[in-house]
């Protein structure tokens, strides 16, 4: 793995020398949005926008899952990389169930971003969409692409997972598990100091009971209807047992061991547009055999387990029936 300066790739691992073995992420520095009006130089047409995800990357995921329930699978075209992280960054190279670039023809994905600046500096990650009309990116920001997802598109279904109504409430819970979840597990498994990781551990666990508690009354992360909330939520939970418990040792309790969080997993996990999204072998490769785990696991040997049924049945409905629906 590595990351581009001056235009070229260097071969560089994350450095967390001078924040006390924290571990901090960086920026997305693609920030234009997709609207339907198209005054944002971008309209939201059909055919038009390109993806590039992995599988393993739980931020990636988010845009997977909401150009399903989005309907605009026909809309916008997608390639998967190879969920191998090595010297050259993310490839196209051949992996079972990954695809080549077949809009750029490149065969690693910093050449994407060179394409749309030739002096891009800082790390190359996914998710990345891709403009075809003005050959640029538009966003390497995976919370912005689904808001866009969402709302800036002149094509796929007009339901709503961000509400206009719900919006202070879902920016409520989105902020906590952004930052002691979904980015508090990066936090505990690339810690390089016992403090470090001590605290990003207890944190993680004090947010997940948290979350655990409120999907006690209903059935969702805010309210009984299906918001970017739970998206967001989703993408860490699913690879909780399988990935962070053993590589990134968020080992306090198992999500199975939780008292709501199984079942509200295996719900969504049972939710067209969600399951089919899921990659197992993509996600234990990413996080096993990565160069940005060699310090973690330098022998890259991916763990047969642990096997999880998410598609044994839940009873969420119960929730949703006792809140009076
Ligand atoms: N803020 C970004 C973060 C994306 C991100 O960190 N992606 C990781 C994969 S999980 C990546 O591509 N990392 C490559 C690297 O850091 O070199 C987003 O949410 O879109």
């Amino acid at each position: 793995m590595g990351l581009l300066v001056g235009g070229k790739w260097v071969d560089q691992g994350y450095d967390t020398s001078k924040t006390g073995g924290r571990f901090i992420g960086t920026q997305s520095q693609f920030r234009s949005f997709v609207t339907r009006d198209g005054s944002s130089g971008f309209r939201g047409d059909s055919g038009r926008y390109h993806l590039y995800i992995s599988y393993a990357c739980p931020w990636a995921h988010r845009t997977l899952i909401m150009r399903s329930l989005k309907n605009l699978e026909n809309d916008i075209s997608i390639s998967i990389v190879n969920p191998q992280l090595l010297e050259n960054g993310w490839t196209f190279e051949e992996f079972e169930g990954s695809t080549p670039d077949t809009v750029n023809n490149t065969k690693f994905l910093y050449e994407v971003y060179l394409k749309a600046n030739p002096e891009y500096e800082g790390r190359v990650t996914v998710p990345v969409l891709w403009d075809k009309e003005t050959n640029t990116i538009v966003s390497n920001e995976s919370s912005e692409i689904i808001l866009m997802m969402n709302s800036g598109f002149n094509c796929g279904n007009d339901r709503d997972f961000y509400p206009e109504e719900k919006k202070a409430e879902i920016d409520e819970i989105n902020a906590l598990v952004f930052d002691k979840i979904n980015y508090g597990v990066y936090k505990a498994g690339f810690a390089t100091t016992q403090a470090a990781y001590e605290e990003a551990v207890i944190d993680l666990f004090n947010a997940l009971e948290a979350v655990d508690q409120r999907l006690e009354n209903h059935r969702y992360l805010v309210g009984n209807t299906l918001t970017i909330a739970d998206v967001r939520l989703f993408t860490t939970l699913i690879r909780f047992d399988v990935a962070y418990v053993g590589n990134f040792k968020c080992n306090l309790k198992r999500i199975e061991d939780f008292r709501n969080l199984p079942e509200y997993l295996r719900d969504l996990y049972q939710t067209p547009g969600f399951g089919e999204t899921v990659n197992f072998n993509h996600i234990k490769t990413g996080y096993y055999k990565n160069n940005n785990m060699k310090n973690i696991n330098p022998t890259g040997i991916i763990p047969l387990g642990p096997i999880v049924d998410y598609a044994r049945p839940h009873n969420r409905d119960r929730v949703y029936e006792a809140a009076g629906h």
